[in-house]
């Protein structure tokens, strides 16, 4: 009898759910108001990273940011502060868990305040053929560790402070607030040839995303706790220069302006969105790639020219280890 009725329940929640994501596409629901919120954004030297930075900073929140290379970070920050806002920068290798909770001890002394929103952004890719043994193992496990272990490094530390919040310090418990964003790719949903490691990062960094979304649901007192993960196809941001699908495809679907991006990931923050796609039709491979055959969806991405959409990417890459550009394996 029990069962039945929560079978009933479930199902009602089911299509109550279905309902409100339909009407939610003609109808925006509010936007979460971020200002005053301290906000922790990694990568935030690079494209995306500085983008996210000044819209977070224009909507009133002041930015912590951390990356790896100390001069794109403080031009970031410099950016930030032109523009009136506060940065506090901090260089950062996510990948070194000690010393990501060493900066993490480090912004909550100089701040004096927990950080309230965290932008997993930092990411790498090697832009060679694992498979050809073009990239070294080292390179094959920084992709990993920094697309995938770095968020579990920077996020296991700012969730310990939820918690502490939730177990020292009851009148944080009583705001219940916080947002972990996970900029992955639609790479990380479905993949193409030629970038086997990135794209068992970004997969993985999905499922980080999605346990985590999970786990903070099965908590009352985590229901403040709010995540999105935010997959963008290809951005102009330089990191992917040359990959290029079939040429009459890419009237459908070009390659992404960062600003463009960015804003509709800002979109899917402000209304706890759990899961943007940029552009939205590419939420049809994601679906299909579940639903088809798999030699429907081979079809489909040789039609595309998307199975072989990393070869100018890879060419480019070559070139430019080549010029001296960015350092040779
Ligand atoms: N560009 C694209 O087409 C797409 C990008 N993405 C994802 O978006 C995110 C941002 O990408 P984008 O802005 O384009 O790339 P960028 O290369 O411009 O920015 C990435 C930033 O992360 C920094 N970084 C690299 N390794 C580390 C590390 N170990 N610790 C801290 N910071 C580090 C980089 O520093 P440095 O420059 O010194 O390496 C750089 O400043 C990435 O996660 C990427 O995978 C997703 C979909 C598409
Ligand atoms: C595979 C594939 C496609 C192409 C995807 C590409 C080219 C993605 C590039 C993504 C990047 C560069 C992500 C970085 O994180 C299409 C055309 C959507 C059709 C379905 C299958």
């Amino acid at each position: 009898m029990i069962f039945l009725m929560d079978m009933q329940m479930m199902m009602l929640d089911v299509v109550y759910f279905m309902l409100r994501g339909c009407l939610r596409i003609v109808m925006r629901p509010r936007t979460k108001d971020v200002s005053g919120e301290l906000v922790l954004i990694t990568g935030a030297g690079g494209g995306l990273g500085r983008l996210f930075a000044q819209e977070f900073v224009e909507l009133g929140a002041e930015v912590v940011l951390w990356d790896i290379n100390a001069e794109t970070n403080e031009a970031t920050a410099k950016l930030v502060r032109e523009a009136g806002g506060k940065a506090h920068t901090y260089t950062v290798d996510v990948t070194n868990r000690d010393k990501v909770y060493q900066a993490a001890d480090r912004v909550r002394k100089d701040l004096g305040r927990d950080v309230t929103m965290l932008v997993n952004n930092a990411g790498v890719v090697a832009g060679r053929r694992v498979m050809e043994r073009d990239v070294p193992d080292d390179m094959v496990e920084r992709t990993l560790k920094v697309n995938c272990h770095g968020h579990f490094w920077v996020s296991l530390e700012q969730q310990l402070q939820f918690i502490t919040k939730l177990a020292f310090l009851p009148q944080m418990k009583a705001n219940n607030h916080g947002h972990i964003v996970t900029v992955a790719s639609v790479l990380g949903l479905f993949a193409t040839a030629f970038v086997e490691d990135y794209c068992a990062s970004k997969f993985a960094a999905v499922g980080f995303h999605e346990s985590l979304t999970h786990e903070l649901l099965t908590e009352d007192d985590w229901d403040g706790v709010k995540t999105t993960l935010v997959c963008p196809y290809l951005v102009d941001t330089g990191m992917f220069e040359g990959c290029r699908i079939r040429e009459e495809a890419e009237l459908v679907l070009t390659a992404l302006e960062p600003g463009y991006c960015v804003k509709q990931a800002m979109n899917a923050i402000l209304i706890d969105q759990p899961l943007v796609c940029i552009p939205r039709i590419t939420y049809i491979p994601f679906i299909a790639r579940a639903l088809l055959p798999w030699d429907a969806n081979v079809a489909t991405y040789r039609f595309l020219g998307s199975d072989k959409c990393m070869h100018p990417f890879i060419e480019t890459m070559k070139s430019k280890a080549a010029n001296g550009a960015i350092k040779a394996a």
